[in-house]
């Protein structure tokens, strides 16, 4: 069987003084690795997609995180300085492609900005800078450390009986990853909650009813994908997920044929 393929949501970067669509090297190696995909980076632009032009070539969409944050005004927010860094055409093309690929019964997955971006696609709204609210953790990337150390698992998150994630990963305590600065505040009407860290802050989430796979993770399973247990349950449950829809597609198209 040909391997699926999965769209991947570029952030606009400027390096060297050109302007660039990329894509962390740890999601597309990830997806190939732990998921059995290939990635395929969709450029990002605030005006002129086919949303259904992508998703008719692609068998799953992965939705990756990023430093920059989903603009407020996508949530009724205003914006506020500290709310930045934005990426306007990220936000353009990812959630166009969040919601019809949920339409569409297209499996997701997505991941930190990812997570955000699915609320706020849904309905919901995002919290900033949650580390100064009382009570809750710093979630924050840790400074002054390599990549690895970025990355570190580090923190218990609760992940609750009978939940998408625990058919994957199992209910209970699992350890992940933490580089947010932002989280759900108002929860998309179409989203469960699937599991909190010990401060309450919301670490994962499901589509209800969803036809299809639809996650999201505030963690970064894609980091340690090959070699941490539970990342590498939540990788290759999407690549399942993303092969068993391009093997419908395919019987589809031949009966159509
Ligand atoms: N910007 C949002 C989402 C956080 C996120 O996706 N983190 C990935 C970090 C990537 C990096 O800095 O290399 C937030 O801060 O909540």
């Amino acid at each position: 069987m040909m391997k699926p393929i999965v769209a991947v949501p570029a952030d606009t970067r400027t390096l060297d003084g050109a302007d660039w669509h990329a894509v962390q090297h740890q999601y597309v190696r990830a997806a190939l690795n732990a998921a059995g995909v290939m990635a395929f980076i969709i450029p990002a632009f605030e005006k002129g997609y086919d949303t259904d032009a992508i998703l008719d070539r692609v068998d799953g969409l992965l939705v990756s995180g990023s430093a920059s944050n989903v603009h407020p005004s996508l949530y009724a927010a205003e914006a506020r300085e500290s709310d930045g860094p934005f990426d306007p055409a990220r936000d353009a093309t990812a959630l166009p492609l969040i919601r019809r690929a949920i339409d569409r019964a297209i499996p997701l997955l997505a991941i930190c900005r990812g997570i955000q971006e699915l609320n706020v696609a849904l309905g919901g709204s995002l919290a900033s800078e949650i580390h100064e609210q009382e009570g809750i953790w710093d979630h924050r990337k840790p400074a002054d450390v390599d990549r690895d150390g970025m990355y570190a698992i580090r923190q218990s998150v609760f992940v609750k009986e009978g939940s998408c994630i625990a058919r994957i990963i199992g209910p209970g305590e699992v350890l992940v990853n933490s580089l947010h600065r932002q989280a759900i505040a108002k929860t998309a009407p179409r989203l469960q909650v699937e599991a909190i860290a010990e401060d309450g802050t919301i670490e994962a989430v499901s589509v209800i009813d969803a036809k299809a796979f639809a996650v999201g993770v505030q963690w970064h399973p894609e980091y340690w994908a090959e070699t941490d247990k539970p990342s590498n349950q939540i990788f290759a449950a999407f690549g399942d997920a993303a092969r068993e829809y391009a093997a419908n597609k395919n019987v589809s198209m031949k009966v159509k044929a």
